[in-house]
């Protein structure tokens, strides 16, 4: 990966690296997906290589995140081989001032709710711009569906109150389909008053598989940003 220039791409550099210093020799690390954990697991293979890191092994959310991981020397592990995970790092869509997250715009959401609540640390990484006061207020909720209940999941969704739009692939015809072999419909709320609720409510419709509201899940979140033409890290 080579280094970042454009403003947003130097904020995710810069929040991944601060989480990647948070890990600790001897951790069993949940590895994130999307283009903000990228950065952090290439630190971590960068201080498993440098020695400054010994003995870690990380539980990946993703094809994408087990692609790297292996691009950047980090051992991988299964759920079925630990019994716990020391520290989790992802990204996230949206936050809102709770640390309540909307997650899934890579469609790994399914897995990566299993991992980052499994943790004992969840370190989110974000930068400025997916700060909101409410969620929803930009995103829609991603929802993975078995293929055979698309069609009566959007009506459920559209009765709940949502817009239901199934996600399609950037150069690949049809929709997008998850590591999990199902697909992904995105639903817009004019404005998620209650997520706790909600995220209960979306994964009692038959079919669905797991949505992308996280609620009290993350432990820290750290926040990219750019302040005086320098990129700087800070805690929420
Ligand atoms: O939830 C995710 C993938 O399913 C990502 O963590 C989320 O979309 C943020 O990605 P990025 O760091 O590329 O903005």
């Amino acid at each position: 990966m080579t280094a970042a220039t454009d403003p947003v791409k130097l904020m995710k550099q810069q929040v991944g690296k601060a989480a990647a210093d948070l890990v600790k020799s001897g951790s069993i690390v949940g590895l994130g997906t999307g283009s903000t954990t990228a950065y952090a697991i290439q630190y971590i293979g960068e201080r498993l290589k440098s020695g400054e890191l010994k003995d870690i092994v990380g539980v990946p959310t993703s094809f994408q995140a087990e692609v790297l991981a292996k691009e950047y020397g980090i051992p991988l592990t299964t759920l079925d081989a630990i019994n716990h995970i020391d520290i989790a790092i992802d990204g996230a869509d949206e936050v809102d001032p709770q640390k309540n997250l909307i997650k899934g715009g890579g469609a790994a959401h399914t897995r990566e709710k299993v991992v980052d609540y499994l943790a004992d640390q969840f370190i989110v990484v974000v930068d400025a711009g997916k700060l909101v006061d409410r969620l929803g207020s930009v995103f829609a909720v991603p929802v993975e569906v078995i293929p055979m209940a698309v069609t009566p999941v959007m009506r459920a969704v559209t009765q709940l109150g949502g817009k239901p739009e199934l996600r399609m692939g950037v150069k690949k015809a049809g929709p997008v389909i998850t590591d999990q072999g199902n697909m992904v419909i995105d639903v817009k709320f004019d404005s998620i008053d209650d997520p706790v609720n909600l995220e209960k409510t979306l994964n009692n419709i038959p079919g669905v598989l797991e949505n992308g509201i996280f609620v009290n899940c993350a432990d820290l979140v750290l926040i990219g940003e750019v302040k005086d033409g320098q990129p700087v890290v800070r805690e929420m």
